[in-house]
This record gives C-alpha cells, sequence and structure tokens, in this order.
C-alpha cells in the first residue's frame, strides 16, 4: 500500500441542496502522516464535504475520492474509512462493550479489537456501563473507538474536540497524532480554532463552501514580525526602518516596544541579526512571532454576516 492509497483529493466539488449552494467548486487534498484541520465558519460547509467523502450525500458535481475512489467503490470502505459526525448516538440501553460488539460483528471485526479499543480510547472502566449516563467525553471516546474498530488508514472527524475538558482535548491531539505518525491520514473539522492550533499541522481553509487557504499552518501564518532586544534600540530602529522601507511594504513600520525592544514586521531574524552585526550593533534577543491560528482565521475569513451565509446568499 503507497501513500497515494489513502490520499484524500476533493476536486471542483459542488452541492446545492435546492436553493442553498453548500460547496461551490471546492479543490483540496489531505496527505497521509500529518493530522489536517478543516476550518471554516459556522455554515462554511465542513459537514456536507465530510458527508460528500463518506458516500452520505452526492454531489451536485465534481468529486470527493480516497485514494482515487469514491467511498462506494472502495473495497472495503468501513475497514478504509474511519468517520466520526457530530451528535452520535447509542442505544442508551447498550454499555460501550454491547455498542462495540454489534458493530464489529456488522463490520466483520474478531471480538478482540473491541477489548482493544475499550482499552486504547481509556474506557475500559466505563466498558459495562450504558451509554444513557456517559459524558460527553466518554461519548466522543465511544465514537471514536466504533470509527477506529476497522484499523481504517482514513479518520474523518467532525467537530471531535466538541464538549471535551481541557484535559479531553489533550488526550484527544496525543491520539491524532499517534494515528498520523502510524501513516494515517486524519483530517478533523472545527470552528474552536485555539484547538485546530493544538491539533493539526495542515489546514484547510472554507468560507461560503470555497476555499481560502491549504497548507502548512506555520507557512500560511508567516513570520508575523520578530521581537529585537538590544541595548541600542534606537539606533538599531533607524537601520531596520529604512531596511523595511527597502522590502516594499508600504504599511509596516518598525515599533518600539519598550525600552530596549522593537517590534519589526517584514524582515527575517537573520536578516535583522546581519544588519546589526555590519553596524556594529549589539542584539540581545531576537524572537519570531508567529500570526495565531486565530489571527490567520480572522485574516482569512473575515465575517460577512452569518445570517447571509446560512441564508446561502453571496
Ligand atoms: N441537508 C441540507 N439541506 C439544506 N441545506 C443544507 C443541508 N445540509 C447543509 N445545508 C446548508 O449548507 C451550508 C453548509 O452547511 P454545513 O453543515 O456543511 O457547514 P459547516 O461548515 O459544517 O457548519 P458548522 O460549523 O455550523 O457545522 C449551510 O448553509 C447549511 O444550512
Amino acid at each position: 500500500m503507497t501513500r497515494d492509497d489513502h490520499r484524500i483529493e476533493v476536486s471542483h466539488l459542488t452541492k446545492r441542496f435546492g436553493s442553498v449552494t453548500a460547496i461551490r467548486d471546492l479543490s483540496f487534498t489531505v496527505e497521509p502522516g500529518v493530522v489536517t484541520g478543516f476550518l471554516g465558519p459556522n455554515g462554511a460547509g465542513k459537514t456536507t464535504t465530510m458527508r460528500v467523502l463518506t458516500g452520505l450525500v452526492s454531489p451536485t458535481s465534481g468529486t470527493a475520492t480516497i485514494g482515487g475512489r469514491r467511498y462506494r467503490q472502495l473495497p472495503r470502505p468501513s475497514g478504509t474509512v474511519g468517520a466520526v459526525f457530530d451528535a452520535a448516538t447509542f442505544h442508551p440501553g447498550h454499555t460501550a462493550r454491547d455498542h462495540l460488539g454489534v458493530y464489529a460483528a456488522m463490520g466483520g471485526y474478531p471480538r478482540s479489537r473491541v477489548t482493544e479499543l475499550l482499552e486504547a480510547l481509556a474506557l475500559t472502566d466505563a466498558a459495562d456501563r450504558r451509554t444513557r449516563g456517559f459524558s460527553t467525553g466518554m461519548r466522543q471516546r465511544l465514537s471514536l473507538a466504533t470509527a477506529l474498530l476497522g484499523d481504517p488508514r482514513v479518520l474523518l472527524l467532525d467537530e471531535p474536540s466538541n464538549g471535551l475538558d481541557p484535559y479531553g482535548v489533550a488526550w484527544l491531539r496525543t491520539l491524532l497524532r499517534r494515528l498520523a505518525a502510524e501513516g494515517r491520514t486524519v483530517l478533523v473539522s472545527s470552528h474552536v480554532l485555539s484547538e485546530v492550533g493544538q491539533l493539526a499541522d495542515d489546514v484547510v481553509v472554507i468560507r461560503g463552501g470555497e476555499l481560502v487557504a491549504a497548507g502548512p499552518w506555520a507557512r500560511l501564518a508567516g513570520p508575523a514580525a520578530v521581537l529585537v532586544r538590544s541595548p541600542d534600540a534606537e539606533a538599531l530602529a533607524v537601520i531596520l526602518a529604512s531596511a523595511v522601507r527597502a522590502t516594499g511594504a508600504g504599511g509596516s513600520r518598525v515599533e518600539p516596544v519598550g525600552v530596549d525592544q522593537l517590534r519589526v514586521p517584514g524582515l527575517a531574524a537573520p536578516v535583522i541579526a546581519d544588519l546589526a552585526a555590519t553596524h556594529g550593533i549589539r542584539i540581545h534577543e531576537l524572537v519570531t512571532e508567529h500570526a495565531s491560528l486565530e489571527q490567520l482565521f480572522f485574516h482569512l475569513t473575515p465575517d460577512q454576516g452569518t445570517t447571509r451565509r446560512e441564508a446561502g446568499a453571496r
């Protein structure tokens, strides 16, 4: 099996529900081996895209494939793709073990998988309790355990951190990173940005059903600015201001931050260090500030009004 066998490819995908265009000519790829965050404001089209990927919704046009095949064309769909959608429901009278047992039987997976997954998802102590008393975190774990029954190479998780406390989010992060490190393709949707920042290496950002940005989020965010500490900050500010102007970054200014510190946009740390050395100016500290995922999100998807979006107006 090669990496190509479980790459997700969404190509010119459009989905209309009556007069509402949920997805419009959307194209992106999701690579195995990393956790990819699928970001967008409410109503952006994340769930619809994931539903098309799992064959639950038919596209109006375009394709969404896994390893080059549509979900229904996969030889073992549930063994290839594990999906968790928001608001998973369980039979309230079933225990966690019953629930996994039913799905293991339906998928033709050995009973030993149930015990393995109860352990891997820290559910062993709750295995024989009825799901009606489960907390949100336990429900999320049980949904994930169900999705992992067939040892899928591709995981599609819609808002998996919903309702998790900070311990739950930390646990989820460790689990997803481990699953990705094993070579799986992991796509995680969310609008809770601080959590995706901790969970994902790559991001796909959509708005109004269209692609806004895709790639490693650190690259998308770019170096926002460098903080420079120097006992000769005033002299350095003059030199750096002229270098910033020379880059053509018209709106960017070197700003003093405290007594001996400057915030320098538009110049990389090595350039600043070299300039200081050329002019014999001492540097005590250089720190590159990256934009947070939240800043990136607001920059890429300025609010256009929820009502307008939900109505599908453009
Ligand atoms: N079955 C449906 N019938 C009609 N419209 C739908 C249907 N499913 C989704 N939509 C609409 O498609 C758009 C995209 O919805 P979707 O649920 O995919 O967005 P989302 O990014 O997952 O949002 P959220 O973060 O709020 O879950 C919305 O305008 C939504 O109202």
